[in-house]
């Protein structure tokens, strides 16, 4: 009766554990040249949810080899000394890339502090420098949490050229560059966000659709077109029945009728991002070391953020 292929799970664990053993084959070949790549976190204050990924972040840098240097910074810490400290790491050739934690604390301008990261150590792709490059078309360093997206549809949908993408949210760290992305790829890129008019009728549109918009389960089966990808990037913490539950910006279970694959949330774009943060860093530090000539022998990059 029903002709629709099986739903599919998209695992984001597994395609994460791919990746970072792509980034430690890849470390090890570059330890080999010489260089021991190196990630600077910087994490100002003590939002609790904040630690928690600061915690995996580290613990999967050191899992893949890269040494991950953490500089916890107290919620009061004034603007310039934080500027200090990037410059210090700027300046630190033992460091490839620099992460800065957001969202800051209100008193401190982030788009000053997202400039003062060097571009070239810009692991986040936030400086103007690369936003930019990135909407150019440019091989840049770009935003973790889309390039981990793109590689879970790609490994899901094959070729995404000609496919209609319905991105909902703008935001600069994901909304937008991941649009950017899209495009690259040769997709139909529509980006809905809380001011759109029939944002359920755009989104029914889709081939495949990407919801970042930081608002619990908003996106149910109408939302979706039969036989459409769902990439969920919302981790909305609620309480239910009494207990605390992380759950994306999709309602998984009413998705699911309709979608051809749908990530989980937790389990789904989470762990790709930081696998993509590890990559980043590798992309950085070659970077770095364009003349190097052992660094050069090294294979091209399968960043796709880069290549
Ligand atoms: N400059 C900057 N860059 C970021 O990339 C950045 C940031 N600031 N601020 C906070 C957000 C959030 N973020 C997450 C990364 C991984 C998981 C993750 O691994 N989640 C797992 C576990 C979730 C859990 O159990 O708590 C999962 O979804 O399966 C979640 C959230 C990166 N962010």
């Amino acid at each position: 009766m029903n002709a629709q292929a099986p739903i599919k799970l998209i695992d984001g664990k597994a395609a994460a554990a791919r990746v970072l053993a792509e980034v430690s084959a890849e470390v090890r070949q570059m330890k080999a040249a010489g260089l021991a790549p190196g990630l600077a976190v910087v994490l100002v204050g003590q939002d609790p949810a904040s630690q928690v990924y600061v915690r995996n972040k580290v613990l999967r840098a050191e899992e893949c080899g890269i040494r991950s240097l953490e500089h916890k910074l107290p919620a009061d810490t004034a603007e310039a000394e934080l500027l200090q400290l990037i410059h210090t790491l700027n300046g630190d050739d033992s460091v490839n890339g620099i992460l800065v934690q957001l969202p800051l604390p209100g008193h401190i301008d982030e788009s000053r502090v997202l400039q003062a990261v060097s571009p070239l150590k810009d692991v986040d792709g936030f400086h103007a420098e690369n936003v930019g490059g990135l909407s150019q078309g440019r091989e840049v360093l770009t935003p973790c949490t889309p390039a981990g997206c793109l590689r879970l549809l790609e490994d899901t949908c094959g070729d995404l050229a000609g496919k209609h993408a319905v991105v909902i949210g703008r935001s600069n760290i994901v909304g937008k560059p991941m649009a950017a992305l899209l495009l690259k790829a040769h997709c139909t890129v529509t980006v809905v966000h809380s001011k759109s008019a029939n944002l359920k009728d755009l989104c029914r549109q889709a081939d495949i659709v990407v919801a970042a918009v930081g608002r619990p389960r908003l996106v149910d089966a109408e939302w979706i077109k039969p036989g459409a990808v769902v990439i969920d990037v919302g981790i909305n913490r609620i309480e239910e029945d009494g207990r605390s539950k992380l759950v994306g910006d999709v309602d998984f279970d009413s998705a699911l009728a309709h979608a051809a694959a749908i990530t989980p949330v937790p389990g789904g774009v989470g762990p790709m991002t930081i696998a993509f943060l590890m990559k980043n860093t590798l992309a950085a530090a070659r970077l770095q070391h364009p003349a190097q000539p052992n660094l050069a022998k090294l294979p091209e990059a399968p960043c796709r953020s880069i290549s």
